[in-house]
């Protein structure tokens, strides 16, 4: 393995998916963290922002006005902001430091910006930004017109397990959303091989807190969380567009799909149980042998132990998907779970993953924690 060590930028590092890339990256042997940009709290230290980080040597939060984009020695971006706001500081950062992706998708450079000699930054995106492939659909269901189109269009979704070989050129990435990672991974290898219908696939998810993200929100307030569950986004999340693009493709034709949320109380994790019809002489035992076969060589994706249900606990704070088939009652429907831990495998650690394989590292270098259990 090369000895190179990598410089990496962390933008809205004060954040929880940017602490759970700090706490990742920190014990990864060919990273060094050399900037990390928060929002109100830029000028803060990361020790006082994050006592559980506080241990590591690591730059203090700036603003996103005090960075010199020209010129600087970074070889990767994590942009970990809100959507809307990303695309902005994307396409900023690109025209800042002349990415010649720009000249790629032939959008109009400001001269004046660039420094001509810089390298590539890589770029790997945590929102929901550059997950879309139809502009239209962006505007239609997060409310406003895209303001990079050419960037949304030229970037890679970043499901390793599915991108694998577009990964490792890729300049921009958009990471899944942890709904859809969850629900994919369950998902594709049954939609490829033409083993399920795809006109009826329900599915009925749970999430943590963490997965709303840290900024404060009154429907968020522990009295209100605790001891409760609710459903929200009923018949239309903004998850749907995004699972039903990646679905279709697999599918080779659209998909009907069903998706209710609900958020759950507890930190961490996410659990999607998945209801699909068989298609004609398959079996829920058929269904788990294309899982089990589909994923037997990859690393972060694992068919449990016939009969054992998966939980979130068997995957928490770790990279891992665990998936198992079950029977239905009814004749000719099954039913799937499929648990990620929405900070790791539905965020940072499957960017870390994209990272691994854009810069030619081992993909699996700094991911192989076990989960906490219990
Ligand atoms: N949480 C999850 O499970 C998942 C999240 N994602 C996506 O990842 C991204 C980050 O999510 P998450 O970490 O949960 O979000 P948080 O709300 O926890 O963090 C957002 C970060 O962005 C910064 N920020 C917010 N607005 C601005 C702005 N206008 N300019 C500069 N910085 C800003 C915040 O800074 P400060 O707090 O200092 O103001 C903070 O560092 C989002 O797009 C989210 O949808 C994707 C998959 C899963
Ligand atoms: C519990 C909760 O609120 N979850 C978030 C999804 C988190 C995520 O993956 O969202 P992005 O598409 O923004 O990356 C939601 O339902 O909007």
């Amino acid at each position: 393995m090369s000895t190179q060590t990598y410089r990496i930028g962390i933008l809205g590092a004060s954040g929880y998916t940017g602490a759970d890339l700090i706490r990742i990256l920190s014990g990864h042997p060919a990273i060094e963290i050399s900037l990390l940009v928060g929002g109100r709290s830029a000028g803060r230290p990361l020790a006082e922002v994050f006592p559980h980080l506080g241990h590591l040597p690591l730059p203090d939060l700036i603003s996103l006005d005090e960075v010199e984009w020209p010129g600087i020695d970074l070889d990767l971006i994590f942009c970990a902001l809100p959507h809307a706001a990303s695309q902005e500081v994307v396409m900023g950062l690109m025209h800042a430091t002349g990415h010649s992706l720009l000249d790629e998708l032939l959008i109009e450079r400001r001269e004046d910006l660039v420094a001509a000699t810089q390298k590539d930054i890589r770029i790997i995106d945590l929102s929901a930004d550059f997950r879309l492939d139809d502009p239209a659909v962006y505007e239609e269901w997060y409310g406003r017109p895209h303001q990079a189109v050419a960037l949304q269009r030229g970037a890679i979704y970043g499901l390793p397990e599915f991108h694998r070989d577009a990964l490792r050129s890729a300049s921009l990435v958009a990471c899944p959303g942890c709904y859809p990672t969850a629900a994919l991974l369950a998902l594709l290898p049954l939609l490829e091989a033409a083993a399920i219908g795809p006109d009826e696939i329900i599915i009925d998810a749970k999430s943590g807190v963490t997965g709303a993200g840290r900024s404060l929100k009154e429907s968020m307030l522990f009295c209100e969380i605790s001891e409760a569950m609710h459903p929200y986004g009923l018949g239309r999340h903004r998850h749907m567009p995004e699972m039903e693009q990646e679905m279709a493709k697999a599918a080779g034709r659209p998909v009907g799909l069903s998706f209710t949320p609900h958020l759950v109380p507890m930190n961490r994790g996410e659990l999607e149980t998945i209801y699909v019809r068989l298609a004609r002489g398959r079996s829920a035992d058929d269904l788990r042998t294309i899982l089990a076969e589909r994923y037997a060589d990859e690393p972060f994706v694992r068919v449990a132990e016939p009969g054992v249900v998966p939980a979130t606990r068997h995957v928490r704070g770790s990279n891992q998907c665990l998936i198992n088939v079950f029977e239905d009652r009814i004749a000719g429907r099954a039913i799937i779970v499929s648990v990620i831990d929405n900070l790791v495998k539905g965020s940072s650690g499957q960017a870390v993953q994209a990272m691994n394989l854009m810069l030619g590292l081992p993909e699996t270098t700094g991911l192989m924690q076990a989960p906490l259990f219990p």
